[in-house]
């Protein structure tokens, strides 16, 4: 009876569960069915205005004209597009405020239209007595009564006018007070290039005197971007500008213009893995992208969720999102960017300030110092520069690479999480084809920075301990696991540490366990290498050069109907080990030579590296291991010196920490400076529960690959014991058919002790008989058995 109704309870949870994950497979697509019913609904509301959707549409029609009036026309359509808004802000406060003060701005159309028929009504009145025209509607109506009793007629419009500019202002978020100094902006300095062109006239011949004194004045002058970027031939101010005041104005109207800030909404681009990262250059180009920002579909829905085959690839669903916030610190950052300019200027340095572009945790200033100012000036004035804004570290890029600026990057007040789910469901992650494309992070423009690991080819990750090595070692597999399945990619994980990969045990992905013993690590690097022979021979067999062609190949046997037990798709592998430097401390140069053996060979054989290690110091990230893993990626560390170790130039030491990277793949002129992604370890558990749970895995893990492994690893540790002379006294012995210890100590020139071992070990071999007395031991190898013994052994 119980066991009955255990049977029960469990049907109907596992039906509970079935609807439930179906409910999770439809939920992708309640947004786009939402927002289809909606346009379906105001296209209806739309066309009942002419009178053509029967008779429903006509009573629809003849409410909303009762409420609105005239305004009715446009009211579908706006409808339609605030909740379009709504949608896609997912009904954000800011989106609702939008909302709520586009419905007032309606509301005071009505108005306006009331009135102005109110008006002609008394003129038509007043000529063709008795007809009557109700403009605004009932909406309209009231409005404009209330307020005609309650301030007149001057009132009410002054009233509607100033109620309608500010809904305006509000809802387009553009200032009008700016457009009017813009405008007057623009005549002044017509006027003022008149003036000067008359005045150089008049001057003529007098510059010299006159030049110390305008060179303070022009010292604040930022130029005018209206006119382009400045070249560096025009980097010192022509002598445009020549009263203070006036040149403060301009900088507080260049700074808001140069401002570039990562909306929320912004539709971020991936990019290129082998080309550097430029910030934005122009105040053009930043116009136009924020253009592109303003047109960008509502959710991109990453394909990997959806797609068909046995491995179900894990919801989004289970990630959390990233919390968006609005970004109204622009007076901060003119300050800071005035500031910075003072700074300097007290220090005799002029320079203009000619992009600042908002990354998720840091600001760049990028500055362009006048004709004559050195450099390295400016990099010595970074304790002062860090005095004076307060700031709890700046790096300085000088220069930039490919630009004639500096970038000063002061850290933020506050801090914007770059969550992992908001790079996947980027276009660019979505779209890259590579099935190892890994979510970076975030650059200083907010731009997604989106990677090839086929690319790097092999990877190094260091920084001090709570740094986020972990957090992106988690994001970089969670990158493969939404992206590719376990046929297509599989991963051998080397955890030292222990606590850090065991989460992954038991995904689809894995080729063998979560390694966590650092003797049987080396062998797995070990096998890695004899893998890499094996498919470099794979790939002769069949005439091709890397894993691409001999796939390629294999998919076009299996379309002729051709495809054998051993003629597969193979694999991509990629190894992560999380830490090195636990590694290093066991086998060296075992370990040094398994890594440069596979760093030199194993692109083209689809195998790559990912070493993280908390100690970037030279007897871990040695010479030989940094030429051959070209890809870094340098996260907070305590010193230069430890900066130098991963990526050969200052900088990591002044990172702020919490995933704060300086990321630097091979092909990149100099590092760029990356906020990475954040993922928790609960999001982890939760993507390793759905893997474990819905693609069925059993333990059936590369059986042979752990074998081997395993007898590597006993090899290598009995290889470490043994005697060197072991194989030349094995062949001396078999070679003789005779055994004594006195004979290896003559030939070898040992001593006795040394002898004797050197037999055990021999005898422990197989290679010779136990003692018998006096008797000489037994020979039990001949030759052949000895190489066959090499072979497997040795
Ligand atoms: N990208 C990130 N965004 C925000 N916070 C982060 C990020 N990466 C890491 N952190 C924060 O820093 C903490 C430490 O990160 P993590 O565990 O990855 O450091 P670690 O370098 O691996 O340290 P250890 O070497 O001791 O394991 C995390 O718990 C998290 O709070």
């Amino acid at each position: 009876m119980a066991a009955k109704k255990t049977r029960k309870r469990k049907t109907s949870s596992a039906a509970k569960k079935r609807t439930r994950k179906r409910q999770k497979d439809f939920a992708p697509f309640y947004k786009e069915i939402a927002v289809l019913v909606v346009f379906a609904l105001f296209i209806f509301l739309f066309l009942s205005n002419f009178g053509i959707c029967g008779y429903i549409g006509n009573s629809i029609s003849t409410f909303f004209f009762g409420a609105f009036g005239t305004t009715y026309y446009i009211v579908p359509i706006v409808a339609f597009l605030l909740v379009i808004l709504l949608i896609s802000n997912d009904y954000s406060s800011l989106a609702i405020k939008k909302v709520c003060f586009t419905i007032l701005l309606l509301c005071m159309i009505s108005t306006i239209f009331q009135m102005v028929f109110e008006v002609k009504d008394a003129y038509s009145a007043f000529l063709f007595s008795g007809r009557t025209h109700r403009g605004g509607g009932f909406i309209g109506a009231l409005i404009g009564s209330f307020l005609y009793k309650e301030l007149g007629g001057a009132g009410s419009v002054l009233v509607v006018m100033l109620v309608s500019i500010i809904s305006v202002i509000l809802v387009t978020e553009r200032s009008l007070l700016s457009f009017l100094k813009k405008a007057v902006d623009f005549f002044m300095i017509e006027e003022d290039e008149e003036r000067t062109a008359v005045k150089k006239q008049r001057v003529k011949g007098k510059k010299e005197s006159k030049g110390s004194e305008l060179k303070k004045k022009r010292s604040l002058n930022i130029p005018d971007l209206r006119l382009g970027r400045p070249k560096p031939s025009e980097a010192s101010p022509m002598p445009v500008m020549e009263e203070e005041p006036r040149a403060s104005v301009q900088m507080q109207k260049d700074f808001d213009d140069l401002i570039v800030q990562p909306a929320p909404e912004v539709e971020e681009r991936s990019i290129e893995p082998m080309e550097p990262v430029q910030p934005k250059a122009s105040k053009r180009s930043l116009v136009n992208k924020d253009k592109e920002t303003r047109i960008k579909p509502v959710e991109i829905l990453p394909q990997v969720r959806t797609r068909e085959g046995d491995y179900k690839f894990p919801p989004v669903s289970l990630l959390e999102k990233g919390k968006k916030t609005s970004n109204n610190n622009k007076e901060e950052l003119r300050q800071t960017a005035q500031k910075l300019q003072k700074t300097l200027e007290d220090f005799g340095v002029h320079v203009t300030i000619t992009n600042i572009s908002c990354g998720p945790s840091v600001t760049q200033f990028e500055l362009h110092p006048e004709q004559g100012v050195k450099v390295s000036k400016i990099v010595n004035l970074a304790d002062d520069i860090k005095l004076n804004l307060a700031a709890a570290d700046i790096r300085i890029e000088a220069p930039i690479p490919g630009k004639p600026a500096i970038g000063i990057e002061v850290p933020n007040k506050t801090n914007q999480m770059v969550m992992f789910r908001d790079l996947i469901e980027n276009q660019e992650f979505a779209q890259a084809r590579s099935k190892i494309a890994f979510a970076v992070g975030k650059n200083l423009a907010g731009q997604v920075i989106v990677s090839d690991i086929a690319k790097m080819p092999h990877l190094l990750i260091a920084g001090a301990t709570g740094s986020g090595k972990s957090v992106c070692i988690n994001t970089l597999i969670m990158s493969i696991l939404y992206k590719a399945t376990p046929e297509e990619v599989k991963l051998i994980m080397i955890d030292p540490k222990v606590v850090e990969l065991s989460a992954y045990q038991g995904i689809p992905h894995l080729l063998i366990p979560v390694v966590t013993d650092p003797k049987q690590a080396s062998s797995a690097l070990n096998w890695a290498v004899m893998e890499m022979g094996e498919r470099y021979k794979k790939f002769a067999e069949v005439n091709v050069r890397n894993l691409t062609g001999y796939n390629e190949k294999v998919e076009e046997s299996i379309k002729n109907g051709m495809e054998g037990e051993d003629f597969k798709k193979l694999p991509q592998i990629v190894i992560i080990v999380d830490e090195l430097a636990d590694l290093m401390m066991v086998a060296p140069g075992e370990v040094e030579d398994a890594i440069v053996r596979l760093s030199q060979l194993a692109r083209a054989a689809g195998i790559h590296l990912v070493i993280a290690t908390q100690r970037p110091s030279v007897n871990v990230i040695t010479g030989l291991i940094k030429a051959n893993v070209p890809s870094r990626i340098a996260f907070s560390v305590s010193s230069g010196v430890d900066s130098r170790t991963i990526i050969d130039m200052n900088g990591a030491e002044k990172l702020l920490g919490k995933g704060d990277m300086l990321f630097y793949p091979s092909g990149y002129q100099k590092p760029i400076r990356v906020q990475g992604a954040f993922i928790s370890d609960e999001e982890v558990g939760k993507v390793v529960e759905f893997l474990k749970e819905e693609n069925n895995v059993e333990d059936n893990y590369g059986a042979d690959i752990q074998e081997k492994i395993q007898t590597a690893a006993v090899k290598a540790a009995t290889s470490q014991e043994r005697d060197e002379y072991f194989e030349d006294a094995a062949k001396f012995i078999i070679d003789k058919d005779k055994a004594s210890i006195a004979s290896l100590q003559r030939v070898f020139k040992i001593g006795f002790n040394r002898a004797a071992r050197l037999m055990d070990q021999l005898c422990e071999a197989g290679i010779v008989g136990e003692e018998e007395g006096t008797k000489p031991r037994k020979v039990l190898m001949s030759e052949e058995q000895f190489e066959q013994y090499k072979e497997d052994y040795l």
